[in-house]
């Protein structure tokens, strides 16, 4: 078995509830209501912020020019498309892009802001492919909808699916997949249990969404 595979087969019941979520299924639905989706866009701009950065180091820790660049080309879709989605999104729906993070938020930020510190590529590659794969696992199913639905909907569902997403996510688990077999055991159960913690926070997170983060108008 695959390390990713492994390390997903550990967190079954936590990924089962964050990939098929209440709040996701309403989002692909069109029944959840714009405050709900606002919120959880300035919220998750703010996760994106540290995940911006985390990304960022992974790519200045990736062993080879060939292992940075598709996270550097990755990078780049996040400080484009997606950057400008959350900006038109949070307009159209009439919120401030500026948000203060709950505690939810917080948790994340310091999960990878510890990633980051730890200047250990596995273990920022621990947080990026549950982060990814996640969003990916919940998303496809979806795809086909993402037309119908209005623009900061469907969008969202849009950039986490189809060939290119579960590339970036093919590629990430690559990696860590890769990186695995050189780890002693010591480094084994620290990458495991960030990638535990990692998967329990993404489920807190669309429990929260789904009860209402406040809105920032
Ligand atoms: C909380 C969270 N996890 C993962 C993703 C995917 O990048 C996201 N946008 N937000």
């Amino acid at each position: 078995m695959k390390a990713t595979q492994h390390l997903q087969s550990l967190v079954a019941d936590d990924w089962h509830a964050a990939t098929h979520h209440p709040f996701t299924q309403a989002l692909a639905e069109c029944s959840l209501s714009n405050d709900k989706m606002a919120a959880y866009l300035q919220q998750d701009y703010l996760f994106v912020e540290g995940f911006v950065r985390l990304l960022a180091s992974a790519v200045a820790h990736a062993p080879t020019l060939a292992d940075a660049v598709p996270g550097a080309q990755f990078l780049g879709l996040i400080c484009g498309q997606e950057n400008t989605y959350f900006l038109r999104s949070m307009q159209a729906l009439e919120v401030s892009p500026t948000a203060k993070p709950e505690p939810e938020t917080v948790a994340f930020q310091e999960l990878m802001e510890r990633a980051r510190r730890s200047e250990r590529y596995e273990i920022m590659l621990s947080v990026l492919v549950v982060a990814e794969w996640i969003y990916l696992d919940w998303a496809t199913p979806f795809e086909d909808r993402a037309d119908d639905l209005p623009f900061w909907l469907g969008e969202w569902i849009t950039l986490h699916s189809g060939e290119g997403f579960a590339g970036v996510v093919a590629y990430l688990r690559h990696q860590l997949d890769a990186i695995w077999g050189n780890l002693d055991e010591a480094a084994r159960v620290e990458v495991s249990e960030t990638f535990i913690q990692a998967v329990s926070l993404e489920r807190a997170f669309f429990d929260a969404a789904w009860v209402g983060f406040p809105v920032a108008k």
